[in-house]
């Protein structure tokens, strides 16, 4: 058996290579785990933003998710951009018959402000999928949209990861706190304790994919193992040093830098 972990993205595609898929191949790259992707929907964007998106028919992404998993298992999945009630059935029944880590980005608007979840796909993602995660990492307009009440400080974010564990049934929710101002807190709630994840905050435009960026850290290190708690930590590290060092390019809110941790010890890459 090989020791090789691998872990699996079902999500839409970013072409401009900040966000969606080609930012989860990016990051498991960079954690030494096995990248593997199952494309639910082909979005034109880049860092300025969305301009049209092309849904994959269900079965088409059925046999994708076949294709993965009659040959290679992931040690940790993660889901995306999911924009329909179908696609989110389909993938349900197949990840219910896997043992696998499965994290939630619960993508619902771009950046840009631009839809990437159709409206009825809220009740499914929270009645079908939550309940199926070891991790659920929504930003703070997906939390407010998830538990029906406002977010404004640290307090709010510890009740609203409370309430997608305890009443939506995830094993852990990070609320994370990119929206709010002040220092960068990411709140962890894990049935048994909060954790607290803090940064500094960066003065940037480029986030571009800071969400698909840190979910997918996190399921890379649940692939190889770690704990959730862990697994969280490395994320906010990976994610700080990537916004910090950013690469300044592109003509609007440009994509971070996946190699920034590695330049910990330089100076600042950056562009503007
Ligand atoms: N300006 C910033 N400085 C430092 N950390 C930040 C900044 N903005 C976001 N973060 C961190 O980046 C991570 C992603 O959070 P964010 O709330 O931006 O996700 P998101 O809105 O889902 O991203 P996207 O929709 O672009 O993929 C979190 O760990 C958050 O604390
Ligand atoms: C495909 C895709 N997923 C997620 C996001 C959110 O950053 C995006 N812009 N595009």
């Amino acid at each position: 058996m090989s020791k090789v972990r691998s872990a699996l993205t079902i999500a839409g595609t970013d072409p401009s290579g900040g966000a969606g898929i080609q930012a989860d191949l990016k990051s498991f790259q960079e954690r030494e785990v096995y990248g593997m992707s199952v494309v639910t929907s082909v979005v034109a964007q880049n860092t300025l933003g969305v301009t049209d998106i092309h849904n994959l028919p269900v079965s088409f992404i059925e046999k994708q998710l076949q294709s993965v998993f009659s040959d290679i298992e992931p040690n940790a999945v993660k889901t995306g951009m999911i924009a329909t009630v179908d696609m989110m059935e389909v993938i349900a029944e197949i990840l219910k018959k896997q043992s696998v880590h499965y994290v939630i980005d619960p993508v619902m608007v771009a950046k840009s402000g631009h839809n990437l979840m159709e409206e009825p796909s809220r009740k499914t993602i929270r009645d079908v999928l939550i309940p199926l995660a070891s991790v659920v990492t929504p930003n703070v307009p997906e939390a407010e949209i998830l538990v029906d009440f406002t977010i404004t400080n640290t307090e709010d974010a510890k009740r609203a990861a409370k309430v997608i564990v305890e009443e939506l049934g995830a094993k852990a929710a990070v609320v994370k706190g990119g929206h709010l101002t002040g220092e960068a807190i990411d709140v962890l709630y894990d049935k048994q304790d909060y954790h607290f994840f803090k940064s500094e905050r960066t003065n940037t435009k480029h986030t571009h994919g800071t969400g698909c960026t840190f979910s997918a850290v996190i399921t890379a290190e649940l692939a190889k193992g770690k704990s959730i708690v862990e697994a969280v930590a490395i994320a906010k590290q990976f994610i700080t040093d990537a916004i910090h060092y950013t690469l300044g390019i592109g003509k609007g809110n440009g994509p971070t830098n996946h190699w920034g941790y590695r330049l910990k010890s330089l100076p600042n890459q950056g562009g503007e």
